[in-house]
């Protein structure tokens, strides 16, 4: 059982989110009294109560979705919180639907040619996917132990990638210096340090313990190591070639998942901290300049029609700068790898053609 002063922060929790007019997150909305009672003496064989769940987006008003799974099984245990955010969040997918399984896109790349050849309007391309390590749980409940333990064991993964283009070294956090991190993190290729909505989450203790980079030479394959999910598997290079992306990538997840096993579950595919990324974990973004489109009042409207995201120049909460945009897939769960990355190539597709007829 949750102790009664967890008990008592999760109805201050409901209270506060009951409170606050100006947000609108998927947690405020599914956080019914009913649920809180239901959920809030419940505890996961690791410890992890609703409070654990739902303290970012009790800190963070203005989150999006505003939740996390400490570990896999709340996503059983809190179900009557988690389902209905994940039904609302991936278009639909319903308590009894099951992802689909792991299609990558092998061999269906050569249907993702360029989608701006004369290179107008992409600036670059990035496919990203999540994975969490057999046998460890989430940030919030890992221990430091764990941590080390979890960088040393895929350090020892990316030693033995020597071949080709995606051979690379590993960069630890811990010993970087800040010139460094931040160069990598304003050229998009590092994780941010000191999120808000991680931290107020418990995702980031014993920071920088664990953490770290792993890139190959040209920077276009890249691993994140410990941030917010145990590995952000990434493909990125200049342009619209989507297909070179997502063939790179599926490299590398190939050549990884065959060295270290990872957790799956079978109605929500691969796991991860947060609920809007289960399923395939795919983000397929482009950075794109399109002035007249994302000039129009609708252009959110339109992006939302397409089931793609619109994020700002430096990744999630962050604004728009010189016109250009973080374009994705919204959609992660009941999809397949390649179903993500198609919607967002179709949906990016069909705003460079409105582009054009605007011109
Ligand atoms: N198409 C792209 N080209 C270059 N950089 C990109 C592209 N898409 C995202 N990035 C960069 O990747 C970094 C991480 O972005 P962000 O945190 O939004 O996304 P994420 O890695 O998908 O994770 P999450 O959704 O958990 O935040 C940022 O620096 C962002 O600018």
């Amino acid at each position: 059982m949750a102790s009664p002063d967890v008990i008592k922060k999760i109805e201050e929790g409901y209270a506060k989110l009951q409170a606050a007019k100006d947000c609108n997150s998927l947690l405020k909305k599914h956080l019914t009294k009913k649920v809180v009672d239901e959920l809030k003496g419940k505890k996961t064989k690791l410890g992890a109560t609703l409070l654990d769940v739902i303290q970012s987006g009790v800190a963070n008003l203005d989150s999006g979705v505003g939740l996390y799974a400490p570990d896999a099984e709340s996503y059983t245990l809190f179900k009557p919180l988690f389902d209905p955010v994940i039904q609302e969040y991936h278009n639909g997918f319903a308590p009894t639907a099951k992802q689909p399984a792991t299609d990558l896109g092998e061999g269906k790349t050569s249907q993702l040619p360029d989608l701006d050849p004369e290179g107008k309007y992409i600036q670059s391309t990035r496919v990203r996917c999540g994975r969490s390590l057999q046998g460890y749980p989430f940030n919030p409940c890992l221990t430091e132990a764990n941590y080390t333990e979890m960088e040393a064991k895929v350090k020892g993964v990316f030693e033995q990638i020597t071949e080709g283009e995606l051979a690379g070294s590993y960069y630890p956090l811990k010993g970087m210096t800040k010139e460094v991190q931040n160069q990598l993190i304003a050229d998009h290729f590092l994780f941010k340090e000191g999120d808000r909505f991680l931290q107020a989450a418990n995702a980031c203790r014993f920071w920088p313990t664990g953490r770290g980079i792993f890139h190959n030479k040209n920077k276009t394959f890249l691993v994140w190591v410990n941030e917010e999910d145990h590995l952000r598997i990434i493909s990125m290079q200049n342009g619209g070639n989507v297909g070179a992306v997502l063939e790179r990538l599926i490299k590398g997840v190939k050549t990884i998942e065959a060295k270290v096993p990872f957790s799956r579950d079978d109605r929500l595919g691969w796991l991860t901290f947060c609920p809007s990324n289960l399923g395939t974990t795919v983000r397929a973004s482009v950075h794109i300049k399109l002035p007249k489109t994302s000039a129009r009042p609708d252009f959110k409207k339109i992006c939302d029609e397409l089931k793609l995201q619109i994020r700002g120049i430096h990744g999630e909460h962050s604004e728009s700068a010189g016109g250009v945009y973080d374009i994705s897939n919204k959609a992660r769960l009941g999809l397949t790898e390649f179903e993500a990355v198609k919607q967002m190539y179709d949906g990016v597709k069909h705003l460079i053609e409105l582009e054009k007829k605007a011109a």
